[in-house]
């Protein structure tokens, strides 16, 4: 049964980051917390990066805003004025309730939930500046791809700005394609999210929208409120309940939260395995669009995204241990689906097929076509490459090794085949 409880304050929400996914994000968001002014309040701060953009002049702003048009402005003037994010999700119409805000204490200035979505590589800096600056009861969800490696091992974001920021931070991830989720075309997500118990006041009945249909729903009564120690991960903390003015943060008001009718959300535990899913086909994404750039056709890609799958599995088993699960891979949609739709149409296979095809630099690539969006696989296959040297684990990832081996042109694409295949590796050297 649900609890009765009237809360007398409601969940103020940040989107920390306004790219083309944090804009997406705020959205879907924005919409749901207009839905349920019960539990959050309808304005959702936006965190925006600051910069000067200037409205292409063929644009259908020009004609309409000949002023805003004239010169270049601040994008947070534009997105308050337009209701759109010019630049980086162009041609949405965002809802009113989104306020841009470049001054980042402000933005979270009494968030109590803080939705982390930027480019992986700014995140570290982004979270020095939070600190001392959120309410230590706040709440995080990591929508990053990408995983934070340094001399102290491999992290997932959601740990590392939970340690950070001495919060709680789950994981939303999924084949999730910015621009068609903005545009509500039907897809699926997958949040990990293994609320503190006390923030759970009552647990979410089965079957609501989001129970996940494989069992792996969380039993609210085991957790005990502290951070699970990772591998090469996170540690444990103490953390601050939420208030009891506040509705409580359990899985079905999460899943109010994202959950829209063109967005599907399934609710797991396993936020490893939602969290490498999303990070690790970035590169196996590059290594797709390399042999679809020699023209190989679908079977050669098929072959790099069983690879690629295995070696996801085998490194959340072998670096995160027993708590990834191979369901999280096969059945959710931050696993293969997510692999098969950014092998289709992602950002980092149609760059990496471009450079193949044009014998250019996929920097050079990444800069001319995405006006300011950041690949994340080309960083993620440099970082994962350190990491395995460091564990002296390069033979034993020979997909996500060659790609690394092919950005450093140490190796070709046309390499990939004998790369990523151990018999063809013997006979090649018996031969
Ligand atoms: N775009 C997608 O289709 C998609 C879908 C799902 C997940 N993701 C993941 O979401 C995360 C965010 O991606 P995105 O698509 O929103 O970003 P993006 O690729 O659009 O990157 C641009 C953003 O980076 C910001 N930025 C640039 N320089 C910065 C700096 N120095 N400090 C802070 N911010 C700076 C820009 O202001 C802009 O908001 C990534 O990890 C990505 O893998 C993306
Ligand atoms: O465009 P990409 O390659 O960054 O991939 C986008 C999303 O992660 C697909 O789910």
């Amino acid at each position: 049964m649900g609890s009765l409880a009237v809360h007398s304050k409601k969940h103020k929400v940040c989107i920390v980051g306004s790219g083309n996914w944090g804009t997406t994000i705020a959205k879907v968001v924005a919409e749901n917390t207009q839905e349920h002014g019960d539990i959050f309040e309808p304005e959702v701060q936006m965190w925006v990066f600051e910069e000067e953009y200037q409205i292409p002049k063929d644009s259908q702003h020009a004609s309409s805003s000949p002023d805003l048009a004239s010169q270049p402005q601040k994008l947070t003037e534009l997105i308050n004025t337009l209701h759109e994010n010019v630049k980086y999700l162009p041609n949405i119409p965002l809802p009113k309730n989104i306020i841009a805000n470049p001054d980042l204490a402000s933005a979270v200035h009494d968030a109590t939930i803080l939705v982390f979505n930027l480019p992986h590589q700014f995140i570290a800096r982004i979270c020095d500046q939070l600190k001392g600056k959120i309410v230590p009861y706040a709440r995080g969800i990591s929508c990053i791809k990408g995983l934070e490696v340094s001399d102290r091992g491999c992290q997932l974001f959601s740990d590392s700005i939970g340690a950070k920021l001495g919060i709680y931070c789950g994981a939303l991830s999924g084949a999730n394609i910015a621009t068609e989720v903005a545009q509500e075309k039907f897809s699926e997500t997958t949040v990990a999210y293994e609320p503190p118990s006390m923030d759970s006041q009552h647990p979410s009945p089965a079957g609501t929208p989001g129970a996940s249909p494989h069992g792996s729903q969380l039993d609210l009564t085991q957790l005990d409120g502290e951070m699970k120690g990772r591998k090469g991960g996170g540690k444990k903390q103490h953390l601050m309940a939420l208030p009891a003015e506040y509705p409580p943060l359990h899985h079905t008001n999460m899943t109010k939260l994202f959950h829209r009718p063109y967005f599907h959300v399934h609710l797991i535990n396993d936020v490893a395995g939602v969290s490498l899913g999303g990070a690790l086909k970035n590169i196996v994404a590059l290594a797709a669009g390399f042999v679809d750039g020699l023209g190989w056709g679908d079977n050669a890609k098929a072959a790099v995204m069983r690879v690629g799958i295995v070696e996801e599995v085998k490194f959340g088993k072998t670096f995160f241990g027993d708590s990834v699960r191979n369901a999280t891979f096969t059945e959710e949609s931050c696993g293969v689906a997510d692999l098969i739709t950014s092998c289709s149409g992602g950002r980092n296979f149609r760059c990496a097929k471009m450079a193949v095809q044009e014998g250019k630099k996929i920097g050079e690539i990444e800069e001319r076509e995405l006006n300011g969006q950041k690949l994340q696989g080309t960083s993620t296959a440099y970082e994962v490459h350190d990491f395995l040297k460091t564990e002296g684990k390069e033979q034993e990832f020979p997909l996500f090794t060659a790609v690394w081996r092919i950005l450093e042109g140490e190796k070709r694409p046309e390499d990939i085949p004998d790369l990523i295949d151990v018999t063809a590796r013997v006979l090649s050297r018996k031969g």
